[in-house]
């Protein structure tokens, strides 16, 4: 593509330029660039783009996009943002890509990854080809792809719908963070599924307020378009249990399919029954009912798969395939996963990192733990800090064995973290392990028959960041290893 013709899309008529070279690939970090790409300028949290521009030129750029003057042989093209540009260019760089998809996003505090992976795995049964993008992985088809961010940066998000569209995918679904949606990292995404799990606090150090985070995660709903096309109509997921969905509603025009298990909602599940092996409930949708017999387990997992029915009926997905999906659905990699060694107690190692999500799987261990309930729970560094002492109070007020450690400590001393914890549990009974390794082997060693040990916070994760390194670290290895060790103890 011709710089000229694609320039003509950011719709600046003060952009006037000699030279119109071969636009070869669009590049927001210099270290990628190649001969013909254009590079465009971002001002980031640690650097500023713009000082990349010599590096970018001897790599082989063909033109710079920046929002200030830079030097360079090559043509130098000035806008305002770069970074709504680089949206805006992405989108047609990529042909469009999200118009010849079916494209779900998943937005909320808690639930996102796992409800795009019960809609990817609703739609796998109905014989689709599926895009996922989220915290684990792109993945397409069967094939994963590592990620950095949750949501990624519009160029990533393009190239990788492009991917998708060439290898024939059908309906992509994807995470919506607030980051992302704040940054503008979504602008162009064509949704047609737009889904709300639920709101909690998360992330004040980013957005400060719970109004300013609501707002954020509003903008996915907003960005259905203010327009009725009936050919490809728009929907919006709401769960009506959350009181953020009133909201919601009124800034979208996209039809609205509420779900919830309170409220007398479109989707609906009612007379939930749990045990340790899963949950039985009724499924109300608008499309049928049935009795569901899942082996996901907890009142959150059921408000997860509400979700998800829920965008599959507005995907077209007919009711019995949606059941049976469900029924045999196994649950998704560090989300309440049970590690079992054969040993006389539970394991489980879950994702909580949030209060919200460390309530809900407290409760849902306390519902079926025959004895005491430990956790081993920390806080992650260079993230909001006031949610550090209510998770801690959290789990003193469902545990009856509480164990603080560090979770990834970043930049931060993990016994700042320990203590920021420890404030929430003034005069409760509690230990403080700054190793996790070391407070996972004192959980399990601990632990009695009938006893719950849940690891909360890492989740999938096969790394601890602590000052600038990474070591390999995975919870359910580290249970695995105590578990074993206390075979041999025991034998
Ligand atoms: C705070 C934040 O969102 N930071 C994101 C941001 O990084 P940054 O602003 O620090 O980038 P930077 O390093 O200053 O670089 C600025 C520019 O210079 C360029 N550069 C840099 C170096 C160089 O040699 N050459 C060069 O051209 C970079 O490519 C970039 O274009 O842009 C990066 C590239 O897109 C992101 O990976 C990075 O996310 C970081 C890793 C992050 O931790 N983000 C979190 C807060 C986040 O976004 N989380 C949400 C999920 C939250 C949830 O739901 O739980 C998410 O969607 O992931
Ligand atoms: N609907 C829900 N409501 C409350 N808690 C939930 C819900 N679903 C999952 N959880 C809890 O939250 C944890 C994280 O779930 P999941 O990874 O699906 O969330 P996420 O929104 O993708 O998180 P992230 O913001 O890190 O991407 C789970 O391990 C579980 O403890
Ligand atoms: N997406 C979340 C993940 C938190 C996971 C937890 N293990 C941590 O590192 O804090 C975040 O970036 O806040
Ligand atoms: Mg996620």
């Amino acid at each position: 593509m011709k710089l000229k013709d694609l320039l003509q899309y950011l719709h600046n008529d003060s952009i006037h330029l000699d030279e119109n070279p071969v636009i070869q690939s669009i590049e927001m970090d210099s270290r990628e660039v190649k001969a013909g790409s254009l590079f465009i300028c971002i001002k980031g949290f640690t650097v500023d783009g713009h000082h990349y521009v010599k590096q970018a030129v001897q790599k082989g750029a063909a033109a710079i996009l920046a929002e200030e003057f830079v030097e360079a042989d090559v043509p130098v093209v000035i806008v305002k943002d770069t970074k709504r540009a680089m949206a805006v260019l992405a989108d047609v760089f990529y042909g469009q890509p999200t118009h010849k998809l079916n494209l779900i996003g998943v937005t909320g505090t808690n639930g996102k990854t796992t409800t795009t992976h019960i809609i990817e795995h609703i739609l796998n049964k109905a014989q689709k080809k599926n895009g996922l993008i989220g915290t684990m992985y792109i993945k397409i088809g069967e094939q994963t792809y590592s990620v950095k961010n949750t949501t990624p940066e519009s160029l990533t998000l393009q190239k990788t719908f492009k991917q998708m569209v060439d290898q024939k995918v059908d309906t992509a679904v994807m995470e919506v963070s607030s980051h992302a949606l704040h940054m503008g990292r979504v602008h162009g995404c064509d949704y047609d599924v737009a889904v709300f799990t639920n709101l909690s606090q998360d992330h004040l150090d980013y957005h400060e307020t719970m109004e300013a985070y609501r707002q954020a995660k509003g903008l996915l709903f907003a960005q259905l378009g203010n327009r009725f096309d009936h050919k490809r109509p728009k929907f919006a997921i709401l769960n009506l249990d959350d009181p953020a969905t009133e909201h919601f509603s009124k800034m979208t025009t996209a039809h609205i399919i509420s779900y919830g298990i309170e409220q007398d909602s479109d989707v609906k599940a009612d007379n939930i029954q749990m045990t340790s092996a899963g949950t039985v409930f009724d499924l109300y949708t608008p499309k049928g009912q049935r009795k569901v017999c899942m082996k996901l387990i907890g009142k959150f997992s059921v408000y997860n798969v509400l979700a998800a029915v829920s965008a599959c009926l507005a995907s077209n997905i007919d009711f019995e395939t949606i059941v049976r999906a469900i029924e045999d659905m196994e649950g998704v990699r560090g989300r309440f996963e049970v590690v079992n060694e054969g040993q006389d107690f539970t394991v489980i190692v879950d994702y909580a990192h949030t209060p919200d999500s460390l309530e809900n799987v407290l409760t849902t261990v306390k519902q079926f733990a025959q004895n005491r309930t430990f956790v081993v729970v920390g806080c992650g560094g260079d993230r909001d800090k006031t949610k550090r002492p209510l998770m801690a109070e959290i789990a003193t007020k469902y545990a009856d064995e509480s164990i603080f450690t560090s979770d990834n400590p970043r930049s931060e001393n993990p016994i700042d973290i320990l203590q920021d914890m420890e404030a929430g549990a003034k005069d409760q009974y509690y230990h403080s392990i700054v190793n996790r390794e070391k407070a996972i082997y004192f959980a399990i060693a601990n632990a009695k028959p009938g006893d719950v040990v849940l690891i909360a916070g890492k989740g999938h994760e096969t790394y601890q960041q602590i000052g600038q390194e990474i070591f390999n670290f995975d919870d359910r290895e580290v249970a695995k290893s105590a578990l074993l060790e206390l075979k041999l103890n025991q034998e």
